[in-house]
């Protein structure tokens, strides 16, 4: 069985990730993908030089995370271009690394996909648990997270769909609102219900 965690920006997926893994589920992780499949003299590297410019490479070599991250934040347009050149990779990725842990015996497999629902990858999973937070805990724990302006976090908010429209996605819903260990008490509960 496949399942989905996702969930928006600082809602508290790498918080039940690393929980699970601690469970010792296999995860597969959307976010270290992305950053592997950029990794120097990579394709989807290449890729971006050509229709960012060479700008966003540091000198040595690497992408400029930074420099990416406050260009597609702040416009659609380059988000999905961006998109474009990075998620076919990712996916692959995803799936070739499930697949693995398939052969490899695994029963339970979850995939940590920031963007599952807006980009309509439930195909890929069997259950989609959404990691549910109210916006105010969101925009505070991303400012609190990352050092940020509450600008910046509000414009990286809202390049996703909001956690109250994903909810409606969901086949289980984590309300990460609480303390962490209420949230590890109901994935406790999601487990049992679903895996046994
Ligand atoms: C623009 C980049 C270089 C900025 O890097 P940075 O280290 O600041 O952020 P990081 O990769 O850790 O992402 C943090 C969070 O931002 C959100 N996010 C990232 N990319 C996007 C996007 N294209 N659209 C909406 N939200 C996004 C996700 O919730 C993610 O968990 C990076 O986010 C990126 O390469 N994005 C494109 C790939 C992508 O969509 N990744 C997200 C899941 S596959
Ligand atoms: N229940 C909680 N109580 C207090 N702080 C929390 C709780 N859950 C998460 N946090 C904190 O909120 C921040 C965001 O959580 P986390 O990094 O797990 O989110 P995420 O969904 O993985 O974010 P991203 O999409 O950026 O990868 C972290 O600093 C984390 O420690």
């Amino acid at each position: 069985m496949r399942i989905g965690l996702t969930g928006g920006i600082a809602s508290g997926k790498s918080l039940v990730s690393s929980y699970l893994k601690d469970k010792g589920y296999p995860v597969v992780d959307a976010d270290i993908i992305a950053k592997r499949v950029v990794e120097p003299a990579s394709p989807a590297l290449d890729q971006i030089k050509a229709v960012f410019g060479q700008g966003m490479i540091d000198e040595s070599g690497q992408l400029d995370r930074k420099k990416l991250g406050s260009v597609i934040f702040s416009d659609q347009t380059k988000r999905e271009q961006l998109n474009k050149i990075v998620h076919p990779f990712v996916r692959s990725e995803m799936k070739r690394e499930a697949d693995e842990y398939e052969q490899n015996g695994h029963k339970v497999i979850f995939l940590d996909i920031p963007l599952l629902i807006e980009n309509k990858l439930e195909y890929l999973v069997d259950q989609t648990w959404v990691v549910y937070v109210d916006q105010p805990t969101q925009l505070n724990r991303l400012i609190t997270r990352d050092q940020s302006s509450e600008e910046e976090a509000l414009q990286r908010i809202s390049a996703q769909q909001s956690l109250e429209q994903k909810k409606a996605f969901a086949t289980i819903v984590i309300d990460n609102r609480e303390s962490k260990e209420e949230t590890y008490r109901q994935v406790d509960e999601a487990i049992r219900y679903t895996v046994s």
